[in-house]
């Protein structure tokens, strides 16, 4: 996370008295992450995470992401959960903005992810999207295509800021994409963004998926290239296919791809890169500079969709 909006410590404690927290001890934002703003909180019953959601967290969905993380506690996936209010409540207004406060979650973001936690990274999202199968509620996802052509048309202006011939080579990718995005592959609950800070190891075993704030409903293979792309580059942007192969082999260890996914998966890489892409780029041009907020960098998802472009068959990403 960020911190876009302050909180003062007045307006903290007073949030606090309707949760099961205690006596509020300490809090301080946390300068990681670029969606919302986070404070971790140390109260007289432990530690905390409070989220005040910004601009991209419509609070309408708020109930689907919250009520999703205790879905899938329940079935036995680590996440956090949502701490309730005495009024029975999970979402309240703190400085302005939409809030909640959730349970805090020990382990480590890997900062040099290895094979074994490309394996079980891939293997739990098999097992997360298992889970979400009977999630009850429903969320499109807000950043398939017509979100990335919403995207597009903020920044395609002033794309050549940042790549010389980027416009052209975006454009031709929607032409790609308008005529042949998968429609008909396996579909449910997806987490979207399970990039390597969004998932904790307390040594190379996985404690927890956290940040289900892009969490929807779309196709569970693109779920999956969205990991392959988030884990399996190494720094030079070449494609580690000893790690893309643990991932694959984590994830079909508990939901095997049927043909139709394994064909898909160098389009759907190809549409996930853009849309992170998208994404940093509209960041990198729009978005507000500051202490407690890092931009992401597009350049490093350009040369992941050139990648894809030039993908053959999906055996290169390391299927067996
Ligand atoms: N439940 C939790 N337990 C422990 N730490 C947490 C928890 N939730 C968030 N954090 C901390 O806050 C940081 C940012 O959280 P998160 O990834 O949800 O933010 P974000 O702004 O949505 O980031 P992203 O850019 O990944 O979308 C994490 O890297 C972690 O340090
Ligand atoms: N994981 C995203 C940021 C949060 O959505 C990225 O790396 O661009």
């Amino acid at each position: 996370m960020a911190v876009y909006t302050d909180v003062t410590e007045s307006d903290l404690g007073a949030f606090l008295r309707d949760y099961p927290v205690g006596e509020l001890l300490s809090y301080k934002g946390i300068a990681e992450g670029t969606e919302n703003s986070n404070f971790l909180l140390h109260t007289g019953q432990g530690s905390f995470i409070l989220t005040l959601y910004e601009k991209r967290v419509e609070k309408a969905d708020l109930p689907f992401f919250l009520g999703l993380m205790d879905h899938l506690a329940g079935k036995g996936i680590s996440c956090p959960l949502p701490v309730h209010r005495q009024d029975g409540g999970i979402i309240g207004t703190l400085a302005g903005r939409p809030a909640a406060i959730i349970t805090f979650l020990e382990g480590m973001w890997p900062r040099r992810p290895t094979a074994a936690h490309c394996r079980e990274v891939g293997r739990v999202l098999a097992a997360m999207h298992v889970a979400g199968a009977d999630f009850p509620m429903t969320r499109p996802n807000a950043l398939a295509l017509d979100g990335w052509r919403d995207l597009w048309a903020a920044s395609r202006e002033r794309a050549e800021e940042v790549e010389p011939g980027l416009a052209r080579e975006v454009d031709a990718d929607f032409a790609v994409f308008e005529e042949s995005w998968p429609a008909s592959l396996p579909a449910g609950i997806i987490h979207a963004d399970l990039f390597p800070d969004n998932v904790f190891f307390l040594g190379e075993k996985l404690s927890g998926l956290i940040d289900f704030y892009f969490a929807c409903n779309d196709l569970l293979a693109y779920d999956l290239v969205t990991c392959l792309n988030a884990w399996c580059f190494e720094k030079d942007m070449s494609y580690n296919v000893t790690k893309g192969a643990a991932l694959l082999a984590g994830y079909q260890s508990v939901r095997p791809l049927t043909d139709d996914e394994k064909q898909a998966l160098p389009i759907l890489a190809r549409g996930s890169a853009l849309r992170f892409m998208l994404t940093r780029l509209y960041d990198w041009l729009h978005g507000p500079d500051g202490d407690l907020v890092v931009k992401r960098d597009p350049a490093e998802y350009i040369r992941k969709m050139r990648f894809h472009r030039a993908i053959v068959s999906p055996q290169e990403y390391g299927l067996p």
